[in-house]
Order: structure tokens, then C-alpha cells, then sequence
């Protein structure tokens, strides 16, 4: 795929047309990539190509997609009468059925049984290790996570993870692939969850937390995260953020969370090596990041641009009202 086809002549086919594979598949489609789904049974396959194909034309009418992208969709995504049809011909195959390691184990073992040593398979899994996977994929080397995530069309960032057999040339071609139909993808390593679910799961087990002691309900952690660092996030990672604020003064915020949650929310060795150099962030010219010569104030600047400009789109934008069910448990 990519590197020894034009990407024009790619074929894709996505195995498992749930929610996670419904959006790859007219990702690829949208950008004219023939894509074919396969599900549990032809009837699903053909019912989900045909609610792809809908969705993709009320994602125009609501002014998401352009109109082309949803006439490529409904010329590019076809279902399969089977997997064995689906594989015909394929170039790149995204395995995205249910999170369960014997379910992605037996699919895998089908698929990778079923094309030749130079197709790449791509798992979906969300935070199952690679090298768990790829015991059941003949010809690891063309094997690797390619984490989306939901709604695959309107989320940027696929994680791409490469198994310890998995060929250099097969993760370049995959990152090429990827932004070439428009994605943010990075190449990280292979630890359960990676990093996005890693760190999405370690949010949501401490906001539990928060409401398990009382501290807050659902809708005011929600509240809290949407207008505070989650209104950075679009802009700048943790690290860049905790440069931006100071990294002594996170090491001083530290002091008091380890001293009341231990190593749970523990004082991180690499923050207080930085502090130690003195490298406080934006405020000494030096963090985690590079801020001499100017480029603080031009970060400084552009946070401001940035935030501000969020302020305005949300304000356009407005929110759902979620209704938060009262009896949630303390
Ligand atoms: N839901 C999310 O937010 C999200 C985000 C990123 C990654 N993922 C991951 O993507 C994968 C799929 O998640 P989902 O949310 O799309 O699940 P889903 O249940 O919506 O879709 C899974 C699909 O796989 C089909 N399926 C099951 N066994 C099959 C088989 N043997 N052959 C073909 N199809 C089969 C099911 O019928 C279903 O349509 C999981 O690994 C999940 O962890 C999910
Ligand atoms: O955030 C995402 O897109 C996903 O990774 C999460 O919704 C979550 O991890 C699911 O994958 C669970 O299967």
C-alpha cells in the first residue's frame, strides 16, 4: 500500500462495520479510496453500507463534509457478501471488531491467513498491547496498531503502533496513508492503552473518584474539565501547558497532591529534574519546550489569539444540554 502502489490504486476493507468502522470506512471513501466493509453476516454488512452512505449525505447537508466527499462515499464504500470477497484485492485492512482479545484473535488469524505477506493489517484496538495481537497474524511485520478515534471522520489523531516485528517501511507508509486522507498521525509506543486511552482512562478513573468522595457530581466535573484545561487541550499538550504555567509551580502543586493521595497523584522525578536545572518553562526561556529568543512571547501571543478565538466558537457553537441522571451513585 502507499510506498509500492499509488495511493489511487489502494483498496481498503474494514472488517467489523460498527461504530469505529462505519467512520474509518467513509474516511477513506470520502477521499475516493474504494473501501469495502464486511460485518457478521452479509444482510448487516449491506444494512451499514447503506446508513454509511446516508449519514455521509446528512453530514453535507448539515455543512460538515463537502458535497463531493459525500458523492466519493457513496461511489468508493461498497459492502462485501463476505470476508474471504471483502479481501479480494486489498492493500490495507483495518480489523475493527469488539474490544475482546478472542475476538480480534480470531478475525485476525482469518485475515492474516487470507492475503498475501504484503498486505498491512491495522487493528483498531483501543488498548489491547500489539504484541498480544500479533501472535495470531502471520507475517507480523505487516501488522501494527492504528488506533482511531470516535467519530473517526472528525477527530484528527490515529495513533500508530507498531509491534516489535512490524517493518519501518510499513509504519512509513501507514503514517503517509493516514495523512494523506487528512489524519494527525503519531507513532507511539506499544503499552497498554498507548497514550490517548492511557491517559483518557487515568482522567476518567480519578474524575469517578471525585464524585465517589463527594467532591463533585458528573455534570460539575464536566463542567469544571469543558472551561478549564480541557479549553487548552485543543492547543497544547500537558506538557506544553504545564511549561506555559511554570514547572516550579507544578512541582509546588505536586507537593501538596502527593502529600494527600501519595504515589497516585505522586511528584513526577522528570518535573523536578527540570526545576532543579532550572528550566521553569516559558518563565526562564526553557521547559520541556524551547522559549528563548522571542519565541515565548510569540507563544504567549498566540495562546491568547488561540483562546480567545475558541471563546468566540463556542459561543457560536452553544452546547448540549445533557441531562444528568439524580441518582447517580456518591
Ligand atoms: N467506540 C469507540 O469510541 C472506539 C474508539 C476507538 C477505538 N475503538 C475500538 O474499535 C473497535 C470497535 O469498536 P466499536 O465501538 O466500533 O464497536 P461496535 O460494537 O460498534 O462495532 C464492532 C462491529 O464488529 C462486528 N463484528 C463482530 N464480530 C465480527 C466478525 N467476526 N467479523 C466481522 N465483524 C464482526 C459487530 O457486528 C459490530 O458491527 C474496538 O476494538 C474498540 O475498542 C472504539
Ligand atoms: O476515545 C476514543 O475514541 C476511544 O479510544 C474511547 O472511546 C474508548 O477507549 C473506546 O475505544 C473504548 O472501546
Amino acid at each position: 500500500m502507499g510506498g509500492q502502489r499509488a495511493d489511487h490504486d489502494v483498496r481498503v476493507a474494514v472488517v467489523g462495520a460498527g461504530y469505529m468502522g462505519g467512520g474509518i470506512a467513509q474516511s477513506f471513501a470520502a477521499r475516493g479510496i474504494d473501501c469495502v466493509v464486511v460485518d457478521e453476516t452479509a444482510q448487516r454488512s449491506r444494512e451499514r453500507v447503506r446508513q454509511l452512505h446516508e449519514e455521509a449525505d446528512e453530514f453535507a447537508a448539515d455543512g460538515l463534509i463537502p458535497e463531493a466527499r459525500a458523492d466519493a462515499v457513496r461511489a468508493h464504500l461498497r459492502a462485501a457478501e463476505s470476508l474471504e470477497a471483502a479481501l479480494a484485492g486489498v492493500s490495507y485492512v483495518a480489523e475493527v471488531v469488539p474490544e475482546r482479545i478472542e475476538v480480534k484473535r480470531t478475525v485476525l488469524e482469518r485475515i492474516s491467513s487470507s492475503v498475501g505477506p504484503e498486505v498491512v493489517i491495522g487493528t483498531n484496538t483501543s488498548a489491547i498491547p500489539i504484541g498480544e495481537l500479533a501472535t495470531s497474524v502471520t507475517a507480523p511485520e505487516r501488522f501494527l496498531g492504528v488506533h482511531w478515534m470516535n467519530p473517526a471522520p472528525f477527530v484528527p489523531s490515529v495513533e500508530v503502533i507498531p509491534g516489535a516485528r512490524t517493518s519501518p517501511s510499513v509504519v512509513e507508509d501507514v503514517v503517509g496513508f493516514l495523512r494523506g486522507i487528512g489524519k494527525v498521525p503519531t507513532v507511539v509506543g506499544d503499552s497498554p492503552g498507548f497514550v490517548a486511552n492511557r491517559l483518557q482512562y487515568a482522567l476518567f478513573r480519578e474524575a469517578a473518584r471525585l464524585v465517589e468522595d463527594g467532591v463533585a457530581d458528573p455534570a460539575q466535573v464536566d463542567e469544571v474539565v469543558r472551561n478549564s484545561f480541557g479549553f487548552r487541550l485543543p492547543f497544547f499538550g500537558p506538557f506544553a501547558i504545564a511549561d506555559i504555567a511554570g514547572l516550579d509551580v507544578y512541582r509546588d502543586g505536586f507537593t501538596t497532591l502527593e502529600s494527600a493521595y501519595g504515589d497516585r497523584i505522586g511528584t513526577p522525578r522528570m518535573l523536578v529534574d527540570q526545576v532543579e536545572r532550572g528550566r521553569h518553562g516559558l518563565k526562564t526561556g526553557q521547559g520541556f519546550y524551547e522559549f528563548a529568543d522571542g519565541v515565548g512571547a510569540d507563544v504567549a501571543r498566540y495562546r491568547d489569539r488561540a483562546y480567545a478565538g475558541l471563546d468566540r466558537l463556542r459561543a457560536e457553537l452553544g452546547q448540549v444540554d445533557l441531562v444528568e441522571r439524580r441518582d447517580q451513585l456518591r
